[in-house]
């Protein structure tokens, strides 16, 4: 068996990779930390995973983090930093779920605003991009809930250098703001409502941009996110425009290609956050307009926007089935 640890276990992604990993049957958690709720059982501070384990939440030392095969780093950004080096060093294996090591060094000092002094070369891990390059790897950066459903909906199209641009106008439930309350979050704030903010510079473009362009270096990228009062999903509308004419079949069997043998990719007519929810897949449609094409994708952001998509790149990092632990029918309605 694999021995997991996680470090940030009391959050909805560090929650979401104990549920994920509770029925994983090649892996056992063996550590899990919180430095407010050390020594609670796990299922006082997550009720709905009572009778699943035994563990209580411990302090992220070294020395019982070392002791792993693999660790999950699912603290915020800027803290990931604190405990990655360290446990790289020691050969265990991590998959960092927090923004530290998705962008090249000068990229994230430029976008977070700060120095990185403890900066490693990673893989980032979106798992159908670069499946090649996980296998094997000992440092994978998860990346963003936003980004994952917006390159995944524009890299077909890249590939073939087609995209004149493309705006992401994306919608996310609210655990994408973490479980710590504030007034954004605040029932009264947001339900009935969508609440657009960041709206021409989010952090999030820069993946976008930097994965986009390992593609297609001349794409332009446009991105607003948006909230909506549900708890989970991102439901990403591309609006791409494209250099030349398409035909739908024509675009359609460009997607089924490129994402041929990608089991958590579905080709849909029509997308709804509903067909996801719980899940790992990723649903996409594409449609022909008069002036653009429009693809539309949807994840759910805590399972392939986050611990879902950790949990597929800790397979193949291990040569594991990327199934393992996720092969389950979303949660409908
Ligand atoms: N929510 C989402 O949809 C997504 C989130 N992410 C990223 O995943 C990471 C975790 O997110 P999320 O679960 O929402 O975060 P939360 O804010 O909900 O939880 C953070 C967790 O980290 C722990 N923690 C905080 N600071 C430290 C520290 N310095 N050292 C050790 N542990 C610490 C906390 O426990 P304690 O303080 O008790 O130790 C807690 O368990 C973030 O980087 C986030 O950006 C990525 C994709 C999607
Ligand atoms: C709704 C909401 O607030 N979403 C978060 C993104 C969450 C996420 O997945 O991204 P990181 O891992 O980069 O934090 C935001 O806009 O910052």
């Amino acid at each position: 068996m694999v021995r997991v640890g996680i470090i940030g276990g009391t959050g909805y992604t560090g929650s979401e990779l104990l549920r994920i990993l509770a029925r994983h049957p090649e892996a056992e958690i063996a550590a899990v930390s919180s430095r407010k709720e050390k020594g609670k059982k796990l299922w006082e501070v997550h009720p709905h995973l009572k009778g699943f384990y035994d563990l209580e939440f411990v302090e992220p030392d070294f020395a019982v983090f070392s002791e792993c095969d693999v660790v999950f780093t699912a603290v915020p950004h800027g803290e990931a930093m604190k405990y990655v080096p360290e446990l790289y060093e020691a050969g265990v294996r991590v998959v960092d779920l927090s923004a530290d090591y998705r962008l090249s060094k000068e990229k994230y000092e430029e976008v977070y605003g700060k120095e990185h002094e403890a900066y490693i070369d990673a893989v980032y891990g979106l798992t159908e991009l670069h499946r090649d390059e996980i296998r094997g790897a000992k440092l994978v950066a998860n990346p963003g809930c936003y980004p994952t459903g917006a390159i995944l909906a524009v890299a077909p199209l890249a590939d073939l250098e087609l995209v004149e641009r493309v705006v992401f106008d994306s919608k996310s439930g609210i655990t994408g703001a973490g479980a710590s309350p504030t007034e954004f979050t605040h029932y009264p704030n947001l339900h009935e409502a969508i609440v657009p903010y960041k709206i021409t510079e989010h952090r999030h473009y820069h993946e976008m941009e930097q994965e986009l362009r390992r593609f297609q270096e001349d794409i332009r990228v446009s991105f607003t996110p948006q909230v909506f009062p549900g708890s989970r999903g991102i439901l990403t509308n591309a609006h791409v425009f494209l250099r030349g004419e398409l035909e739908q079949d024509e675009l359609e069997e460009i997607y089924r290609k490129f994402y041929d043998g990608c089991y958590f990719i579905r080709m849909q007519r029509s997308v709804r956050l509903s067909y996801v929810r719980g899940s790992n897949f990723v649903d996409i449609s594409v449609h022909k307009g008069r002036d653009r094409v429009v693809v539309v994708s949807a994840i759910d952001n805590l399972v392939k926007g986050a611990s879902g998509q950790a949990v597929q790149n800790m397979n193949v990092m291990l040569g594991l089935d990327e199934r393992l632990g996720l092969d389950y029918p979303p949660l409908f309605p």
